[in-house]
């Protein structure tokens, strides 16, 4: 287990990581989610004693990192794939990490095999692909049988075949009773592989919950009405036992509504329909809308939940029940776009 206790990180003025806690437990992956520059990297070196932290501390299974002696053995950690020797071959980058802990030559041959490098073990790190290097660097974490592995942003740049892979090498490692920690922009990806999930934005804790009760939380459904009859609309529906919200554009969403039920209520009361559209927010929307007010760095343009790729009004489910302020927010951004 990884136990983080009001874990913070100043450079200057900048405060990269803010009095963060929470433990990663063992057997089940643990998505550690936030936008780009919300604290994963800094908090993930500060466990791997890389970076001091300007306050609070960090646990592994009880003892911090400085008392282990042979650390591969009791943590193992992928933080940046290209971090190898250029010259190296894959083999003597994986030795010299073996002797320097006490670590038997024949596991090197054993996690090149389990990674698949075996037959490129011999040639220099300099000639590797993104998917090789990422390889290694997973060999390297291995390498020791550890019981806590750290992984950051481990699919960046793979392929579909390579992040399968390392899909269930996570789900495996985890399946074994190994704390397997795992970090991440995209809920999406997340979503697919972790049991569990800590999300933070400008270096504090955002939610720390089971990617079950994320998926109960946000993943309720609704149905969107548009009609040039709206009073009429919301008469009827005010006499069904129905919970109707305010939806974009001056249309109506119906919480948990049946389309065809409603289709057919409208029909049955001569309103007319313009729009009748089941809405789902997805588990990608609800992680931006979470970390919205985190967000450094935009593309261009604000961050404008409710707005898909194409930048069409109103993805959102109305089910979705925002922090604090939020739908409040989204209203007002939709009527700025308006
Ligand atoms: N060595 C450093 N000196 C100054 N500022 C730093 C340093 N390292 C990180 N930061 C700042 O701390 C904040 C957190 O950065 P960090 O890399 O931990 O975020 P991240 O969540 O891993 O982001 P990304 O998803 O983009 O990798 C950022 O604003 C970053 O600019």
């Amino acid at each position: 287990m990884i136990e983080l206790h009001e874990l913070t990180k100043r450079y200057g003025d900048k405060t990269a990581v803010d009095g963060l806690s929470f433990q990663v437990p063992q057997g089940v992956v643990t998505g550690f989610l936030g936008p780009n520059g919300a604290g994963k990297s800094t908090t993930m070196r500060m466990i791997l004693d890389l970076d001091r932290p300007s306050s609070g501390r960090v646990t592994l299974d009880g003892r911090r990192y400085g008392q282990l002696a042979e650390p591969l053995k009791y943590i193992g950690a992928l933080l940046e794939a290209k971090a190898v020797h250029p010259g190296r071959t894959a083999r003597d980058h994986l030795l010299w990490l073996a002797q320097s802990n006490r670590i038997p030559t024949r596991r090197v041959d054993e996690v090149l095999a389990l990674v698949g490098l075996t037959d490129v073990a011999r040639k220099r790190a300099r000639g590797f692909s993104l998917g090789m290097g990422q390889r290694l660097g997973i060999a390297s974490a291995l390498l020791g049988d550890p019981e806590i592995l750290m992984f950051d942003e481990p699919v960046n740049g793979l392929d579909p075949e390579g992040i399968l892979w390392i899909r269930n090498l996570m789900k495996r490692l985890a399946g074994e009773g190994r704390t397997v920690f795992v970090s991440s922009h995209l809920m999406s990806e997340m979503a697919l592989t972790a049991d569990h999930l800590v999300v933070i934005g400008k270096g504090r804790l955002l939610a720390d919950l089971s990617m079950a009760d994320f998926i109960e939380q946000n993943s309720r459904s609704a149905v969107r009405l548009r009609t040039p009859q709206p009073e009429l609309l919301l008469d009827v529906l005010a006499a069904q036992p129905l919970t109707v919200e305010a939806g974009p554009g001056g249309s109506y969403e119906v919480v948990d509504g049946d389309p065809a039920k409603l289709g057919d209520l409208a029909a049955a009361n001569g309103i007319t329909l313009h729009e009748l559209s089941p809405q789902r927010a997805s588990l990608e929307e609800a992680f931006m809308q979470m970390t919205a007010d985190s967000v450094e760095y935009h593309a261009g343009a604000q961050v404008v939940a409710g707005t898909d790729a194409a930048g069409a009004a109103g993805t959102w489910g109305a089910g979705w029940q925002p922090p604090a302020g939020g739908r409040k927010k989204r209203a007002k951004q939709q009527k700025g776009a308006n």
